[in-house]
């Protein structure tokens, strides 16, 4: 399958399909038409797409945690208790880190250790192991839209199994569940991995059946410059839509100074809007996710609900459909239940005393959302100039030069030149551009609030910033001053 910006015939479809059913034995039981049938027979309550268009419609902000265990009994016990416990509006399930890896084997092994040790030793929900029963299990037994959480550079047999089981979302996409998430894949491969599961959304969708998609908005969750996490997710959500997906949940990963967060989230969701409609993609349902703040977190359990309330308020103001929650055990690893339960009951209490309650607009917000769309607008204009029109083999190129650069990504395709510091008043800017193509006045203007910084701590613009940014959350401060 060679990569171009354009939807795959059923025809290409069920050949590469073919190939990928045999990836592990479960494959094989995956029946689309008994699958389609299936969803149809769910209650309205169960549909991802649906529970989000409510949302927005009534303008709340739902609440979804992230969870994931081994075996499928202490899933859907998890997940009942995030529901009745934590108050959850919808649910996870997360995958573990061989299944993003395709490492079947391992999970089988996993699973089996797990038995024998009466608790997970796995760090998510194997879901491919499981099987479209055993995930199907897990839908039966549960009260709300159900979402794979992962990050898979090559989800086409997860996505598979768990579409039919009958989950509702899918989230990923082949820029942000591969530059952030492996080392050495190519952005070829995952772009025409993830054509594959968007046009198999899309095949759902043509049979009745609304898949909604959601790409990973926050990339590495390291002082992603608001505008670089737009531009993939804007591209992400054009991919999506040449495929047939049309339920679509962009994202964004808090980066931290409210104005800057709910401006970033204000202009993803209208610059979207305006790239759906100039390439034609007039019956996009979109939606937006926030993530609460995604870098390191303070080991304190008080402090850590400080960061979990004010990224919850972050969203509600912002007006974002939906916020992923973190959990006070942020800094230690995988959350017991309870300690997740209360993550979400924070976020909830904090999202219900805001309720009806969005940011004014101010000069501040009106400049901040003009910047992120004018730098958003430099990044995809080159996008679609190196691809000459095809935005798949724009994103190829683009990565190859630099144009599209995320900070802290694994990737050996990512240049890494780019990189970001705090202004003085804690917005991401960009400090060093690499070969991103912002216009000189944008460039300048990025500089200027830098150099404010500088004087205010006597101290040069340099990557110190960055760095003493990065340690800054976990320390208790959001901008690295100096000792
Ligand atoms: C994207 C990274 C986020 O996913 C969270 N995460 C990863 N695996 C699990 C898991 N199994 N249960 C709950 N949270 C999880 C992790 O704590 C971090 O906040």
């Amino acid at each position: 399958m060679k990569l171009k910006f354009k939807k795959w015939t059923e025809e290409e479809f069920f050949q590469v399909r073919e190939e990928v059913l045999k990836g592990w034995p479960t494959g094989k039981d995956v029946d689309l038409e008994e699958a389609v049938k299936y969803h149809k027979s769910l209650p309205a309550s169960k549909n991802f797409s649906k529970k989000l268009l409510d949302a927005k419609k009534a303008g709340i902000t739902l609440a979804q945690p992230r969870a994931g265990v081994a075996l499928i009994d202490e899933h859907i016990e998890l997940l009942n208790f995030l529901d009745t416990e934590g108050g959850a509006d919808l649910l996870p399930s997360t995958i573990d880190s061989y299944t993003r890896q395709n490492k079947y084997e391992n999970c089988e092994k996993g699973i089996e250790e797990s038995k024998k040790a009466g608790r997970s030793l796995l760090n998510g929900f194997p879901g491919v192991n499981h099987g479209v029963t055993g995930c199907r299990r897990v839908v039966e037994a549960t009260n709300l839209p159900l979402q794979l959480r992962h990050g898979t550079p090559d989800a086409r047999l997860l996505s598979e199994i768990m579409l039919a089981a009958g989950f509702t979302s899918d989230e990923g996409g082949g820029i942000s569940y591969n530059v952030p998430y492996a080392k050495s894949v190519s952005l070829e491969k995952t772009l025409i991995d993830w054509q594959y599961v968007d046009r198999l959304v899309g095949w759902y969708e043509e049979h009745g059946v609304s898949i909604n998609r959601e790409p990973f908005g926050p990339l590495t969750g390291t002082l992603v410059p608001p505008s670089m996490s737009n531009a993939v997710g804007i591209l992400e959500g054009l991919m999506a839509a040449e495929q047939g997906v049309k339920n679509i949940t962009l994202g964004y990963g808090q980066c931290g100074n409210l104005i800057q967060d709910v401006a970033a989230i204000r202009a993803l969701e209208s610059q979207a809007e305006e790239y759906f409609k100039e390439f034609g993609y007039n019956d996009i349902q979109l939606t937006t996710v926030f993530h609460q703040w995604m870098g390191g977190f303070p080991e304190d359990e008080a402090k850590a609900f400080g960061v979990i309330s004010n990224g919850a308020s972050a969203a509600a103001l912002a007006g974002a459909t939906k916020v992923i929650v973190k959990t006070p055990h942020e800094a230690i690893g995988v959350p017991t239940k309870e300690a997740n339960a209360a993550g979400i009951r924070a976020t909830k209490m904090v999202l219900n005393l805001l309720r009806g309650q969005k940011l004014s607009t101010s000069p501040e917000l009106e400049k901040e959302i003009e910047i992120i769309k004018a730098e958003t607008k430099c990044i995809l204009d080159k996008v679609y100039e190196l691809g000459n029109g095809d935005w798949a083999i724009g994103i190829v190129k683009a990565f190859e030069q630099g144009v599209l650069d995320v900070p802290f990504a694994p990737s050996i395709y990512n240049a890494g030149k780019m990189m970001p510091a705090r202004d003085n008043v804690g917005k991401v800017r960009y400090l060093a551009l690499g070969n991103v193509p912002l216009s000189k006045e944008l460039a300048d203007y990025n500089m200027a609030q830098l150099e404010e910084r500088g004087k205010f701590e006597g101290r040069p613009v340099t990557f110190q910033m960055t760095v003493d940014d990065i340690f800054a959350v976990g320390k208790g401060t959001l901008i690295g001053r100096p000792e």
